[in-house]
């Protein structure tokens, strides 16, 4: 039950989940809903107001460290050293998370070539466009093999031939016992490659569970929308469509 509060504001009011190994999860809402601000707290960048988060019996506060080797995180808002080449990056990421410099070198080519990134390797990545920067920052999550892949937004800025292509390593890691958390604003997506989905309004759980329970026989946009409302139609703006009018 994970709960921030931020002064008068409650940004996540006892959000519970439970992620199994080999499963992959989606984590949808409106903007501003608390979804970044809950899976900061999963990944033990945001510290709960009140509640637990344990991977595999390790608790993310209590012991950082061993959780962070379990975790694989693509946080909001990148800040990557991009003063760095890519492989000076994915170097980095392996070694600090206690992988050999050996498996790092391996890794590493082995993930650039998963993320069409071969060429960009020796780049720094301030130069690299928001999608290849998006890219080389997953590939760093998941340098060190983690239990659990927590990913925000994972598939904004990146290309269709190239989101699929993250699918399918996404899906390759689900199938081998990983856990994917994830958030998007694409519920064709979520629908398509999570099997269970949590839906935060305002800060609270208001469905979850597997997809399909979810979904409950409409697509999960329809179900999204029945859920929130978000498709009333809007008021206002009249003067913005008579841009004409000097008044
Ligand atoms: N550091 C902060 N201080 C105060 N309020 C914050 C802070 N971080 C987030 N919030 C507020 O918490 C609420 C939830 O924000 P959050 O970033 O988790 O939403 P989100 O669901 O990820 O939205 P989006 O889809 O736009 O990324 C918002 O009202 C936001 O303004």
């Amino acid at each position: 039950m994970l709960t921030k509060i931020y002064g008068s504001l409650v940004a996540a009011n006892e959000v519970s989940m439970e992620v199994h190994a080999g499963s992959f999860t989606g984590v949808v809402g409106p903007n501003g809903a608390g979804k970044t601000t809950t899976l900061s707290m999963i990944t033990g960048l945001l510290r709960p107001t009140s509640g637990r988060v344990t991977v595999s019996g390790v608790d993310v506060w209590s012991d950082g460290p061993a959780a962070k080797r379990l975790i694989g995180t693509l946080p909001d808002r990148l800040r990557l050293f991009d003063r760095l080449t890519g492989a000076q990056l994915l170097y980095y990421s392996g070694v600090l998370h206690g992988v050999s410099a050996a498996a790092v070198s391996q890794r590493s080519a082995e993930l650039a070539e998963a993320f069409g990134l071969e060429s960009a390797l020796g780049r720094l990545v301030s130069d690299y466009s928001a999608g290849m920067q998006k890219k080389i920052a997953l590939a760093c999550s998941m340098i060190h093999a983690p239990e659990v892949l927590v990913l925000d937004e994972p598939f904004e800025a990146i290309d269709p031939v190239s989101a699929s292509n993250v699918t399918e390593i996404l899906e390759k890691y689900v199938g081998g016992g990983g856990s994917v958390v994830m958030s998007s604003h694409s519920l064709d997506l979520i629908q398509r490659i999570c099997d269970h989905v949590t839906i935060i309004v305002d800060g609270s759980v208001i469905a979850q569970g597997t997809v399909d329970a979810v979904r409950d026989g409409m697509s999960l946009e329809e179900r999204f929308v029945a859920l929130t409302g978000t498709s009333e139609s809007k008021k206002g703006l009249e003067w913005l469509h008579g841009f004409s009018d000097s008044a």
